[in-house]
């Protein structure tokens, strides 16, 4: 779902499935994952909320429990992108306080339509504080990345010990992931 909260991990875990997988090889949303923490099994719960206006009342529910939100948009669609803001202001609102939201700037393997630098995304993300990356659904790039790394967070502060050294979700994704190498031109 571009331009909405695209994929959220609840509270409890358990399997859900909502709406059918995109038609790229990889799924950003729709389906419920497992990722393995440092030995521990992190279970996702996936939905995929829907992300027109009018379904923003029934999205509420979706995402009122959620630990963690992927907001999407596409970086060939300058109206998804542009509709980040209204998101982030609707999380802030109904979302839970402590929720892990990350910004993804998805198809970023068709270059040759891009109305989103790679740059416009990054500025947005800092001003939210929130991690961000371009993805790719066909080709799979940081897809795994962005579901390792909420996994990680959640794990991160679901047993935190008073020793360990803390979790940087922004500074992990920093690191992590994986740059288009088409968007030099613009
Ligand atoms: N090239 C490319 N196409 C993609 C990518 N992700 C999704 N698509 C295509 O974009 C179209 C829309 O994908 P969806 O996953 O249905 O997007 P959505 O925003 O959830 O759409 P709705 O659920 O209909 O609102 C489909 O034709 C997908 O195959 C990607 O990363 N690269």
């Amino acid at each position: 779902m571009t331009g909405t909260p695209g994929a959220a991990a609840s509270r409890d875990g358990e399997a859900h499935e909502r709406s059918p997988p995109c038609s790229p090889s990889y799924d950003l949303t729709g389906k419920n994952k497992v990722v393995t923490v440092d030995g521990t099994r992190v279970k996702l719960q996936i939905w995929d909320t829907a992300g027109q206006e009018r379904f923003r009342s029934v999205t509420h529910a979706y995402y009122r429990d959620a630990q963690a939100l992927l907001l999407l948009y596409d970086i060939t669609n300058k109206s998804s992108f542009d509709n980040i803001r209204a998101w982030l202001t609707e999380i802030h609102e109904y979302a839970q306080r402590d929720v892990v939201i990350m910004l993804l700037g998805n198809k970023a393997d068709v270059s040759n339509e891009r109305m989103i630098r790679m740059e416009d995304g990054e500025t947005l993300a800092r001003e939210y504080g929130v991690p961000f990356m371009e993805t790719s659904a066909k080709t799979g790039m940081n897809v795994e990345l962005a579901f390792l790394a909420i996994a990680k967070e959640l794990k991160y502060r679901a047993g935190r010990q008073a020793n360990e050294p803390s979790f940087q979700i922004r500074d992990y994704v920093e690191s992590q992931r994986q740059r288009p190498s088409c968007c030099s031109f613009l």
